[in-house]
């Protein structure tokens, strides 16, 4: 699992760290991570050409020793200082000591423009606001640059709690966060000026809470929640999924939703709408129904809405659904037509699956408040309607109602934003409920499989070959977290 804390958390585990070492103790471990990792990204150290941004506060600090200890090797490295007056006196005398100097941000162009790598140390955890205007200068000449652009601790700009990104903010090719994963670097619209994503150890480990703010599933964390059949197993063990979705002018949507649940490993697939004829005819194991949700027999989780509409019959199965006591997942129409009250009065396990739009419908915000603030969002959405949400988008993030860690998914790809994906999506999940998981847990696995089986397939593709590769992805997991468990001879 990959955590994110958030600063609060950060300062207190640091504040008890400091406490058992000598000053500067980690300062001088950060700065020793983010140099090695620009002498990696540089593939070498001699005669490269290093510019630091630096900010007055400890970002700056830790960019400017890094600068250092490549100076000291060879590189050539100049400091941009946004305050000359309050720069770190310490990190500002060791790059002075390695042959370094400095130059103020009205000179800057020049510098940036010919160098081989700039490091973010504008500002880090202890940002507020956008950058200010001369600090946004700088994040955009470096954006335009030809030089690699490391970010120290996190890109200057991103709100590190949540993502949210106000004007202007650097974009990074490698950002190394130090002693934490903070909450902005894994959540669009920050997680998108991230690049490749290192980590540095300093020590924080033992001084952070049980609990993250943020949550990221990993391989072996899937493959530790996965059901996997039993040789007792039969139908109902591994969850009958009922299947409420499609429409005379949708029929498409009941075949996805129908993919997404069978390829998720359910047992059997119920399907109760007008689409019947088209699911049968690509997934013949299906069992139909003509009647209510209510008549269609026994189910161990629901999924309604992909293609519903919105005429008489939807809204009566969407009450006769929401009403049921086993989980439910309610996507698309279903987010419409649901009772607010009667979602909360739920007692079993209820996903609601809905994308940034319906997400803005739910909430009566505009689409681009939820786009912008997902974390907050998201939670926002679960808290109102006391259930599991999953906020679609190119960082799917997971709330539950009990206030536990949000979950971001890390597998997702701007290629599976296309029709129909989100209908198999909800099947998938649905199978995963069926099975036992926890509303979350099923959620974020099913959206971490659905994000993998994308990862996977060739682009562009159709929706329905989401479904079917999701057997292929689930065996490629199960087979890494096997062969890292097995002794290296
Ligand atoms: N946590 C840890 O364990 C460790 C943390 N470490 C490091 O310390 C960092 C935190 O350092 P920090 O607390 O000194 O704050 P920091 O991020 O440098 O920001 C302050 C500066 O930003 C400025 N500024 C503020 N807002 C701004 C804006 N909108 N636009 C522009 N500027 C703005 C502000 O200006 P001022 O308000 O003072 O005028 C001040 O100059 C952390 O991210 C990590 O790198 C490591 O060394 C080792 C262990
Ligand atoms: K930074």
């Amino acid at each position: 699992m990959r955590c994110g804390y958030d600063v609060e958390t950060v300062r207190a585990a640091e504040r008890a760290l400091m406490g058992t070492l000598p000053d500067g103790a980690l300062m001088r471990r950060a700065a020793f991570g983010l140099a090695t990792a620009c002498a990696d990204m540089l593939g070498g150290v001699y005669g490269r050409r290093v510019v630091v941004l630096a900010g007055s506060g400890d970002n700056g600090g830790d960019a400017l020793y890094a600068a250092a200890a490549l100076a000291r090797r060879g590189a050539g490295a100049v400091a941009v200082e946004l305050a000359p007056e309050r720069t770190h006196p310490g990190a500002l005398a060791a790059l002075r000591a390695a042959g370094g100097r400095t130059v103020a941000p009205e000179d800057a162009d020049a510098v940036i423009g010919r160098a081989d790598l700039v490091l973010d140390g504008i500002v880090g955890i202890g940002g507020k606001g956008g950058l200010r205007p001369e600090a946004a200068r700088l994040a955009e000449l470096a954006r335009r640059a030809r030089a690699a652009v490391v970010a120290v601790d996190l890109p200057s700009g991103i709100d590190p709690d949540t993502g949210e990104v106000a004007g202007e903010a650097v974009r990074a090719d490698v950002t190394v966060a130090f002693g934490a994963y903070k909450p902005g670097l894994l959540i669009d619209p920050g997680a998108e000026h991230v690049g490749a994503l290192r980590f540095t150890d300093i020590g924080l480990g033992p001084h952070l809470p049980r609990t993250p703010a943020l949550e990221a599933l990993q391989h072996a964390d899937v493959a530790a929640l996965l059901p996997s059949p039993s040789g007792e197993s039969d139908k109902y063990r591994r969850g009958v999924v009922g299947v409420v979705a499609g429409s005379e002018r949708y029929p498409g949507a009941a075949v996805l939703a129908v993919g997404g649940a069978l390829r998720g490993g359910a047992g059997a697939v119920r399907y109760v709408g007008p689409g019947a004829d088209a699911v049968i005819a690509r997934f013949p194991e299906t069992l139909v129904s003509a009647g209510p949700p209510a008549k269609a027999g026994r189910v161990q989780a629901w999924v309604i809405g992909p293609g519903l509409g919105d005429d008489s019959r939807a809204r009566q199965a969407v009450a006769e659904v929401v009403a049921a006591d086993v989980p439910v997942l309610i996507d698309a129409d279903a987010l419409r037509l649901a009772d607010r009250e009667a979602v909360r009065a739920r007692r079993a396990g209820t996903v609601l699956t809905p994308h940034a739009g319906e997400a803005a419908a739910l909430l009566d915000a505009d689409r681009g408040d939820v786009e912008g603030a997902r974390l907050a969002q998201v939670r926002r959405l679960a808290e109102e309607f006391r259930a599991t949400a999953l906020l679609k988008g190119s960082t799917t993030l997971v709330a539950g109602p009990d206030g536990a860690a949000v979950r971001v998914n890390p597998t997702g790809s701007a290629w599976l934003s296309t029709a129909g994906s989100g209908d198999v999506l909800s099947g998938l999940t649905g199978s995963l409920l069926a099975a036992g998981l926890s509303a979350q847990d099923a959620a974020s696995v099913g959206a971490y499989l659905h994000g993998l089986a994308g990862r996977d397939l060739p682009p562009p593709f159709g929706a329905h070959e989401l479904a079917d590769r999701v057997p292929l992805v689930r065996a490629s997991i199960m087979d890494s977290v096997t062969n890292d468990a097995l002794p290296r001879t």
